[in-house]
């Protein structure tokens, strides 16, 4: 429905605390349709950007369009938000959520959500505040997924799932993502399970944008290289190429680079996992930012609100 379109974009968002900023000049372009890993580490602005795309929170300067609209004229039936603390009334039986969720979304999709609450074996008739943490998230997943948005953003919504949900839960996400052409962002700490998953990845660090783009762009313009030692540190003549990190382990040195020509040298080559190339962008946090052209912010002129800081 959205195809090619914006689903977000940010432009210089930034959020300021009393003891600083949790997020700062940020700006990205997320495409709709797309799967998203949100990936950083703890306090590096992942809650807080959620909060602004599910306009829970307003920033303290910078703007940003959800599907091409100014904040504030979005339905927000078109959003979802799974943020940590899961907001389910606790005095309610799972049915009578759902029923709620039915009753507070035009869109709603029973089938759906009650689908995903029967797979974990959760009684519709127990009460929420009896549940464990992991068939709490269950039914909150269900919740979020039954009100069929466009957007869907999920703040870790797997971490206290076991292995088995995870991955049942996550097939049932994609598929439904798959189905409805929903975009979704989904922060995470596990950085294995976004592999296969996502198709497009956002890095923050201390509040900024480390890397934003499709994951095959951001894959192909990365090079690990490994060889033997020569000396103390890299080899001279990979010196011109930007490096993201580098390690030395017994006689051979592993980095990960940004090849600036495709004549690298005598070593081996090869494309990083998602896993190395997050893992080594997360451990350099000052390596130089890659935003790919898929995730440049381009419409300048949609909004009108800049919240003075
Ligand atoms: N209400 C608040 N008041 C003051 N500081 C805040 C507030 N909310 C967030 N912060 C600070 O903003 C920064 C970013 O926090 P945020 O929760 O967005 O990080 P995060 O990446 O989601 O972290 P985690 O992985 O631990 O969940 C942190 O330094 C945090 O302490």
């Amino acid at each position: 429905m959205y195809a090619g379109d914006s689903a977000f974009e940010a432009h210089g968002l930034g959020v300021r605390h009393r003891r600083g900023w949790a997020l700062k000049d940020c700006s990205f372009r997320l495409p709709a349709g797309r799967i998203c890993g949100l990936v950083g580490p703890n306090g590096a602005g992942k809650t807080t950007l959620l909060s602004i795309m599910a306009q829970v929170l307003e920033p303290t300067e910078g703007t940003f369009s959800v599907f091409g609209a100014a904040p504030g004229s979005v339905d927000s039936g078109r959003i979802s938000f799974l943020a940590q603390e899961k907001s389910l009334f606790r005095g309610f039986s799972v049915a009578e959520t759902l029923r709620l969720g039915r009753e507070l979304n035009p869109g709603w999709d029973q089938r759906t959500a009650e689908d995903i609450v029967r797979a974990g074996d959760v009684p519709f008739d127990a009460k929420i505040g009896t549940l464990s943490g992991g068939r709490r998230t269950r039914v909150a997943l269900a919740l979020a997924l039954g009100k069929r948005p466009d957007l869907l953003l999920l703040d870790e919504p797997m971490s206290d799932l076991d292995p088995v949900a995870r991955k049942e839960l996550t097939g049932a996400l994609l598929a439904e993502a798959a189905e409805h052409g929903t975009t979704v962002l989904m922060s995470t700490h596990v950085l294995a399970e976004l592999e296969n998953v996502c198709d497009y990845l956002v890095v923050l660090s201390g509040g900024k944008v480390r890397l934003a783009g499709d994951v095959d762009e951001l894959l192909s313009v990365h090079t690990v290289v490994t060889g033997a030692k020569e000396g103390e540190g890299l080899p001279a003549s990979l010196a011109h190429h930007p490096l993201v990190e580098s390690r030395i382990s017994g006689r051979q040195f592993t980095a990960l680079i940004r090849p600036d020509s495709p004549a690298i040298g005598p070593w081996e080559t090869d494309k990083p996992s998602v896993e190395e190339l997050l893992l080594a962008y997360l451990r350099s946090p000052d390596a130089l930012p890659v935003i790919t052209p898929t995730a440049q912010a381009q419409d300048q002129a949609y909004n009108t609100r800049t919240v003075a800081a």
